[in-house]
């Protein structure tokens, strides 16, 4: 490879006298770069070979299983790691892969009966024996024989490690229900709700890793994607699949493809600042409007309104712009629309665009015939510089083949030739635009849903639905804004979905399988446009009902999960329900559970710890001066990740500001992408998905910056359920609502003096 990149130059011919000499030069190039990547490729998979061998040298094999085959005599032996490895002939197998199919024997089933599916049809018998080991720089550090679960001391004895600020792979101890969802290939749809904790994130990249094993030579890590909650959590999930020996699939955020989507053309909000305007305690003039909003925007309903309105627009009123050239119109907006309209009807809205645009086009060309003769164009001519003379000359050569023989002698073959450059120039952004559709407005069409009532009525018809009651508040709200260019994240995807409708989805149709994490803060219009963007992708979605945290969270039923499973056909759809919490302590867990409804579902893992502890101060500088002495004492307590969790990223900066003083502390902000081991201050909702050593929870207090509201439950909750090992609760006053009550038996209280509480 370095070969070919040190010679490159003198391997390929060079040379740009003429078009036949460029054309050979370009094919000479495109060739030798095939070469050098082909040679990068195999680099690439060599060097990720070679990791994956170091990996296994220091600790081969992470479990064995005795399998005795039906009708055979004597049981087979098979070692498990996190790659294949045979014999110095390349016979026997020392070594299978924890994908291969026969490992699923060792997450499946305990000792006993077992069975594998195989291409050759089902195999039984008897699992003898369910070993399983720890190993470290090659040697046996400890190892057990496992019954039932795998491995609960395996398990004790990972889940109480101190975090690293990385997420880990989990192949040693995966249970039979993430086994489930790692291995499913059959539906195409695959719906994961599980409790905090419960494994999620790592299921779903242990999956990727598993695709990539099941189907490779066709499936390649680029035609994965996985959506992430923040930018953050990209870079905390990113060391998973390399240490796995595989290539890291696609990370996006949601918010980032709407971005990309969307372009310059508007001011787009976050979800943060969204989330932020919502849980602000000083409520602005026009809230209970724009959370309405949010919420009826989150629904199915409001898809259904947008498709009846798509519905209606097919038959009229879709708003286009004149097209112009030269300041002359060409053809107004009204003359487009009659042509659009015209258009048979049973033609799709976007293929009837493509049709208004050809004939746009044809316009444009006889417009450009007639453009040759008028004056514009010779005073454009006389303007001409000389590079743009020469460059003018160039084009209509390499254009008009004929001009070889000719030259630019003749003053009046001249002056036509270069006319004709001139128009060209001219015509061509127009040309452009009008491919690029932009001779539709789509803001004013979109626009037009919330101006005028009698519309949307109509619309609500077309789909057979109720407009909701605070119909009118929303759509003085959206306007305001809309007419300001300001793109509000709720509005955001309706607005790019009306556009696709129109103009014609730009899908995706490289990408495989979609993972969506934290798919509970998803609305249903958001599923619904994932769905188009991707139409021929599997979708794997994981979330925690318990933990929807957005503005919309309390739109109710018609959101997400239940939204996307209506894509989706009942038989393509397999739903998972995992229930047990790995990541916290028996006593979080318990803790936790009694925040919210149905939490005496969630299973703890049996892990030893301390309840959590409850904090109250009377004063900010108390509440402070108690934090401050518990993170000394947590960090030299060799806690590596520690995380005080404010409501919000305005809480955040103060209660950061004041904590300053301790040793280093990081502020986590939307922007930021790196997750590192120390103390954070971090907002709640960017802690989502990812988890800490200790945290201490600010304020839990019911005040309205701390967590009193119904609406806080779902993000005090997730909050608490980021700590891994210990959970502290600050309160300013007295303790909120959600710690009031039969809860009370799962933490402890400490009010004494501040000086008593930090030892
Ligand atoms: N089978 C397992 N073996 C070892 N550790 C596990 C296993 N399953 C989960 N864990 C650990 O439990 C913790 C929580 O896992 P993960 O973050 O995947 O859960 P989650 O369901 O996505 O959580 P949340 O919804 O709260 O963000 C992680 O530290 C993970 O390594």
């Amino acid at each position: 490879m370095v070969d070919i990149r040190k010679n490159f130059w003198d391997d390929v011919t060079v040379n740009f006298e003429d078009a036949v000499e460029m054309a050979e030069s370009f094919a000479s190039l495109k060739q030798q770069a095939e070469v050098l990547s082909e040679r990068e490729r195999t680099h690439r998979h060599a060097a990720q070979q070679l990791k994956t061998l170091r990996k296994l040298k220091s600790s081969p094999y992470f479990g064995r299983i005795d399998f005795l085959e039906d009708g055979e005599s004597s049981a087979d032996e098979v070692y498990l790691g996190i790659s294949s490895l045979r014999d110095r002939a390349d016979e026997h197998y020392l070594i299978y892969d924890w994908r291969a199919p026969i490992a699923s024997l060792y997450y499946d089933y305990p000792p006993g009966p077992a069975q594998l599916q195989t291409p050759a049809g089902l195999i039984r018998g008897d699992l003898q024996l369910k070993r399983q080991f720890v190993i470290r720089d090659g040697e046996i550090v400890s190892l057990f024989d496992t019954g039932v679960t795998i491995g609960d001391e395996l398990l004790q004895e990972v889940l109480g490690r101190q975090s690293d600020a990385q997420m880990r792979s989990i192949v040693g101890t995966i249970q039979r229900e993430q086994n489930r969802i790692i291995r499913n290939e059959r539906s195409r749809l695959l719906l994961v709700q599980g409790a905090a904790g419960s494994g999620k994130t790592s299921a779903a990249l242990q999956r990727v890793a598993y695709l990539l094993y099941r189907f490779r030579g066709t499936l390649n890590a680029d035609q994965i994607v996985l959506f992430s909650p923040n930018p953050m959590f990209n870079s905390y999930v990113s060391t998973v699949l390399p240490e796995l020996g595989e290539e890291n699939m696609q990370q996006t955020t949601f918010q980032d493809y709407l971005a990309a989507r969307l372009g310059h053309s508007f001011k787009l909000e976050n979800p943060y600042a969204q989330l932020e305007y919502a849980l602000r305690a000083e409520k602005e003039p026009g809230y209970e409007a724009r959370m309405a909003g949010i919420r009826y925007k989150a629904t199915m309903g409001f898809v259904r309104l947008i498709d009846g309105y798509l519905g209606v627009l097919g038959g009229a009123g879709i708003i286009f712009r004149d097209v112009r050239f030269k300041e002359e119109v060409l053809a107004t907006g009204e003359e487009i629309g009659a042509h659009f309209y015209g258009l048979d009807r049973s033609i799709a809205v976007p293929n009837r665009m493509r049709l208004t645009a050809e004939w746009l086009l044809g316009l444009l060309k006889t417009r450009q015939r007639a453009a040759l003769k008028e004056d514009w164009v010779d005073q454009a001519i006389d303007l001409l510089d000389k590079e743009t003379y020469l460059r003018a000359y160039q084009t209509l050569r390499r254009q008009n083949r004929k001009l070889k023989d000719e030259s630019f002698d003749d003053f009046d073959r001249e002056r036509e030739l270069l006319g004709q450059y001139v128009v060209m120039e001219a015509v061509k952004p127009v040309r452009s635009r009008i491919k690029k559709l932009t001779f539709v407005d789509v803001r004013s069409t979109f626009l037009r849903l919330f101006l005028n009532s009698e519309i949307a009525a109509h619309a609500a018809a077309h789909a057979g639905i109720e407009l909701p009651e605070s119909w009118e508040p929303i759509c003085k709200d959206t306007i305001d804004r809309l007419l300001l260019k300001k793109m509000a994240y709720e509005d955001a995807t309706p607005f790019l979905y009306v556009v696709e409708r129109i103009r014609g989805f730009q899908t995706n149709t490289s990408v495989r399988h979609v993972l969506i994490d934290e798919a509970q803060d998803y609305t249903a219009f958001q599923f619904a446009y994932l769905q188009r963007l991707f139409p021929f992708s599997r979708i794997t979605a994981l979330g925690d009902l318990n933990q929807s945290i957005q503005a919309h969270a309390d739109a109710g039923e018609s959101t997400g999960f239940t939204a996307l499973a209506a894509l989706y056909e009942a038989s393509d759809t397999e739903t998972i329900v995992l229930k047990q919490s790995y990541r916290s302590t028996r006593p979080i867990v318990e803790f936790t559970s009694m925040l919210i409804a149905g939490g005496e579902e969630i299973q703890p893992f049996n892990r030893d710890g301390l309840k959590p502890k409850l904090m109250v101060a009377e004063d900010r500088d108390a509440l402070y001066k108690m934090i401050r002495a518990k993170l000394t004492l947590l960090a030299t307590q060799g806690n590596r990740t520690i995380a005080v969790i404010c409501k919000t990223a305005a809480q955040s900066l103060v209660v950061h500001e004041a904590l300053l003083g301790v040793g280093p502390i990081r502020l986590v902000e939307s922007e930021t992408s790196t997750f590192e081991p120390g103390i954070v201050v971090i907002p709640s909702y960017l802690a989502k998905g990812v988890e800490f050593d200790a945290v201490l929870v600010y304020d839990a207090s019911g005040s309205p910056t701390g967590y009193g509201q119904e609406s806080d439950r779902r993000l005090f909750y997730t909050v608490c359920t980021r700590a891994m090992h210990e959970l502290y609760l600050y309160a300013l006053g007295s303790a909120g609502p959600f710690l009031q009550g039969p809860i009370e038996a799962y933490y402890e209280s400490a009010e004494e003096s501040a000086d008593l509480q930090t030892n």
